[in-house]
C-alpha cells in the first residue's frame, strides 16, 4: 500500500544475514547497521528512491527464517507484510545457504504479493564453489531472479527495474505440493473462504492464530480458524504427527528439490579458513584467543585513544580555551563561568569521548564483519547456559561494550522474554564505550594499565554472578546452540568507517547538546555558590563513606545523562584534565568503579522502560545504585588498608 507521497512501496524480506540492509543502504543512502551476523536490523526502516519517474517507498525489515512462530524482531516483520502489504517484496536470498533460504522464498510466494528474487552473495558462493543457473531458478519460481552483490553494488539497479516494472504479477508462480490431506483441506477453505491467501489457510492450519488475527477481521478470523482446527485434528490423525511439521517436511522436501536442479558445485572449499575457523572454535585455543583478543582491544583503545586525546587536549588548551580566557579576563564572572565551562565541556567530549570511543568502534565493526562475533558466541554457549541465556546472547551482550541501548534492542532477537530480561540486566551492568572513557581515560592513564583492566574484571565477575543467580531465580527451558554462523571475511575498508561514523555520529547528536548545555548550566551554579550546597549535603556518603572528594557528587549526577559526562564534568570541574593533581590513585579507582556500575545513563533507562516496562526498570536502576555504593566503599576501605 502506499501512501500519498510515494508511487509504490517495496519491501525487503529474507532470512537473517542475507544482505538485506547492506542492499538498502547502498539503494536509498539511509545509513543502517550491516554486520555479519544474524539479527542485526531489529527495526523497520524506510527510505526513498526514485527509478525513473517514480518516487518509491522501501522498507527494511528484520531477518526471518519463516512466516511460523517467532521472536519479537521477527514480528516486526511478519506483521508489516500481513498488514500493510508492500506492492511488491524484493525477497534477498543467501546464495551461499540456496536451500534453507528458499523455505521462506516458497512462504512468501503464498503471500500473493509480487515477488521479485536477489540472489546475493553470488561472490561469496563462487568462493565457495558455488554455481546457481539463475534462469532455471527464475523458471522454476516463476519469478525473476536477478543475480547481485550487494556489498558492491552490483544488479540492485536491475532488482528496481523490474520490482517497477507495471507486469510484474503474482500469477504463474510455482505453487508448493503439499500433503494431499493438507491440498483438499485448503481446497475446501477455498470454497468458504475464496479471497483470503493461502498463507493465511495455511497458518490457520497450523492453528497460528496470532498470525490469522493479525491478518484478518476478528469475526472472520474466529471462523476460518475453528474450520481449520476441526480439518487439522483428521490431518493430523491420519499422520500421526504435528501439522506444521507435515508442512515443514513438504517445505523443506520442495526447496531441496529445487535447490539440487540449480546448484552445482565447482569445486569444495578445503582453504585456509576453514582451519582458520576450526582453531577459533576449539574449546582451548578458541577461548585463551578470546580472552586475548579483548585483551588487546582495550590495550589498543588504550594506547591509540590516549595517544589522539593528548593531541587534542593541546590543540584545545593552546588554540581555544587559553585565549579566551585571556580576552574574557576582566567580564562578568558569571558570563565568563558559563563560557569558559561550556568550552571547556566541548574541548572533554572531543578530547576525552571521541578518540576512545571511536577506536573501539572501529574494533568492534571488525569483530563483527569478520564473522568473529558469532564465533564468540558459540565459545561461550557453555558460559551462558548457566546464566540462563542462550549462546547467540552474546551478541547483544558484546555489543553493550559499544552502547547499552543497541545491545537492549538486540536483545529481540532473543527466544523468550526471560531471556530478555536476563540479558537486559547484564547489559545494563556492562562497561559500554563510555565507561571505557573513564576506565581508561581516568583509571588507565593515571593509575596504570593493568588497574585498568582489573576493573574489567571485576565487571565480569559481577556480571556473571549476577547472571548465575537470575538464571537460577527465574526458571525457563534451556535451548540448544542454534544460531547459523556467518562465513569468515575479510572485513571491507569503507563499510567499518561507515559503521564507525553512523554510531560516532549518534553518539555526537545526543551527548553534545547534553554536554555544552550541562557544562553551561554547571559555570552558572558554581557562581551562585548552589554546587556548595549539594555537594556539602550529600559529602557523608561522597567524602565519608566512598572516599572521594566533594565536587566528584556533581560529577556523579551529570554522569546520570551520560556515563562519559561523569568524567568530562569532573575535568570541568576541578579545571584540568590532568586529574593527578586533583585525585589520588585510590580515588580515581573508586570514582570508575562507581560511575561504571551505578544506575544506567538516561538513554539506557529509557529503553529498558520501552523494551521491558516499569518495573524492571525500576529494578534493575535499584539494584545497580546499591551494587555500585556497595563494591565502592568496599574497595576504598580495603584500598585505605593497604
Ligand atoms: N560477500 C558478500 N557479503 C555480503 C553481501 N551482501 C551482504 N554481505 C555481508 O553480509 C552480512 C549481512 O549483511 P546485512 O545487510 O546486515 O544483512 P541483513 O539481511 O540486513 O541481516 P539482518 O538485519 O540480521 O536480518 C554483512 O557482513 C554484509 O557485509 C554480498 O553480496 N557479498
Ligand atoms: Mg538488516
Amino acid at each position: 500500500m502506499h501512501d500519498g507521497d510515494h508511487d509504490m512501496t517495496i519491501a525487503f524480506v529474507g532470512n537473517p544475514s542475507v544482505g538485506k540492509s547492506a542492499f538498502f543502504s547502498r539503494v536509498t543512502g539511509v545509513g543502517v547497521m550491516v554486520s555479519n551476523y544474524p539479527g542485526t536490523t531489529v527495526e523497520m526502516t524506510r527510505g526513498t528512491v526514485k527509478v525513473g519517474q517514480k518516487k518509491i517507498d522501501i522498507v527494511d525489515l528484520p531477518g526471518i527464517y519463516s512466516l511460523g512462530t517467532s521472536t519479537e524482531d521477527e514480528r516486526v516483520s511478519k506483521e508489516y507484510l500481513v498488514r500493510e502489504y508492500p506492492d511488491v517484496i524484493v525477497n534477498v536470498v543467501d546464495a551461499t545457504r540456496l536451500e534453507r533460504n528458499l523455505y521462506l522464498t516458497l512462504q512468501i510466494l503464498e503471500l500473493g504479493v509480487p515477488v521479485v528474487i536477489a540472489l546475493n552473495q553470488l561472490d561469496a558462493a563462487r568462493e565457495m564453489g558455488i554455481d546457481i543457473d539463475a534462469p532455471k531458478l527464475s523458471q522454476i519460481l516463476g519469478v525473476p531472479v536477478v543475480p547481485t552483490v550487494a556489498t558492491k553494488g552490483i544488479g540492485l539497479d536491475e532488482v528496481l527495474k523490474e520490482a517497477v516494472d507495471p507486469s510484474l504479477s503474482p500469477e504463474g508462480r510455482i505453487r508448493v505440493h503439499y500433503d494431499n490431506h493438507i491440498t483438499n483441506a485448503i481446497n475446501d477453505l477455498d470454497v468458504d473462504f475464496p479471497d483470503t491467501a493461502s498463507v493465511i489457510k495455511l497458518r490457520a492450519l497450523e492453528n497460528d492464530a496470532d498470525f490469522v488475527r493479525m491478518c484478518c477481521r476478528p469475526h472472520e478470523a474466529d471462523l476460518l480458524l475453528s474450520k481449520a482446527s476441526e480439518m487439522a485434528s483428521e490431518i493430523e490423525d491420519a499422520h500421526d504427527m504435528a501439522i506444521s511439521d507435515t508442512m515443514a517436511r513438504d517445505l523443506y522436501g520442495e526447496a531441496g528439490q529445487i535447490a539440487d536442479s540449480v546448484l552445482s558445485i565447482v569445486e569444495k572449499d578445503t582453504s585456509l579458513k576453514h582451519r582458520i575457523d576450526d582453531m577459533l572454535t576449539s574449546e582451548y585455543v578458541g577461548i585463551v584467543g578470546l580472552a586475548a583478543a579483548l585483551l588487546l582491544t582495550f590495550l589498543l583503545v588504550f594506547r591509540v585513544g590516549g595517544f589522539l586525546e593528548e593531541g587534542i587536549v593541546h590543540l584545545f588548551e593552546t588554540y581555544l580555551i587559553a585565549p579566551v580566557e585571556a580576552e574574557l579576563a576582566t567580564s562578568n564572572p558569571i558570563v565568563r563561568n558559563v563560557i569558559i565551562y561550556s568550552l571547556l565541556g566541548i574541548e572533554a567530549g572531543f578530547a576525552i569521548a571521541i578518540p576512545y570511543i571511536g577506536v573501539f568502534y572501529i574494533i568492534l565493526s571488525v569483530f563483527e564483519d569478520s564473522g568473529y562475533l558469532t564465533r564468540a558466541a558459540f565459545l561461550l554457549d557453555n558460559l551462558t547456559h548457566r546464566m540462563g541465556l542462550h549462546g547467540r546472547a552474546v551478541i547483544p551482550l558484546v555489543l553493550g561494550l559499544g552502547c547499552n541501548v543497541p545491545a537492549i534492542m538486540a536483545t529481540r532477537a532473543l527466544n523468550t522474554l526471560r531471556e530478555r530480561r536476563i540479558a537486559s540486566t547484564l547489559i545494563a551492568l556492562i562497561p559500554c564505550s563510555a565507561r571505557t572513557v573513564i576506565i581508561l581515560g581516568l583509571v588507565g592513564t593515571f593509575v596504570g594499565y593493568w588497574a585498568a583492566v582489573s576493573i574489567y574484571v571485576l565487571e565480569i565477575f559481577i556480571i556473571f554472578i549476577t547472571g548465575w543467580i537470575l538464571g537460577r531465580g527465574l526458571p525457563g527451558e534451556r535451548t540448544g546452540f542454534i544460531m547459523e554462523m556467518g562465513p569468515l571475511r575479510h572485513p571491507d575498508v569503507v563499510s567499518t568507517l561507515k559503521k564507525t561514523w553512523l554510531r560516532i555520529r549518534e553518539f555526537v547528536y545526543i551527548a553534545f547538546p547534553l554536554l555544552i548545555v550541562g557544562s553551561a548550566l554547571l559555570g552558572g551554579l558554581d557562581t551562585l555558590g548552589i554546587l556548595d550546597i549539594f555537594e556539602n549535603a550529600v559529602s557523608p556518603i561522597s567524602v565519608g563513606l566512598l572516599g572521594l572528594p566533594a565536587f566528584a557528587a556533581t560529577a556523579l549526577v551529570f554522569g546520570i545523562l551520560r556515563k562519559e559526562m561523569a568524567l568530562e564534568i569532573l575535568a570541568v570541574l576541578a579545571g584540568t584534565a590532568n586529574f593527578a593533581l586533583v585525585l589520588t590513585p585510590l580515588q580515581m579507582y573508586v570514582f570508575a568503579i562507581i560511575t561504571t556500575i551505578y544506575i544506567p545513563c538516561v538513554a539506557t533507562i529509557a529503553i529498558l522502560k520501552h523494551e521491558l516496562g516499569t518495573k524492571d526498570t525500576v529494578m534493575i536502576s535499584t539494584f545497580t545504585i546499591v551494587l555500585a555504593f556497595t563494591v565502592g566503599a568496599l574497595v576504598y576501605q580495603l584500598g585505605m588498608l593497604l
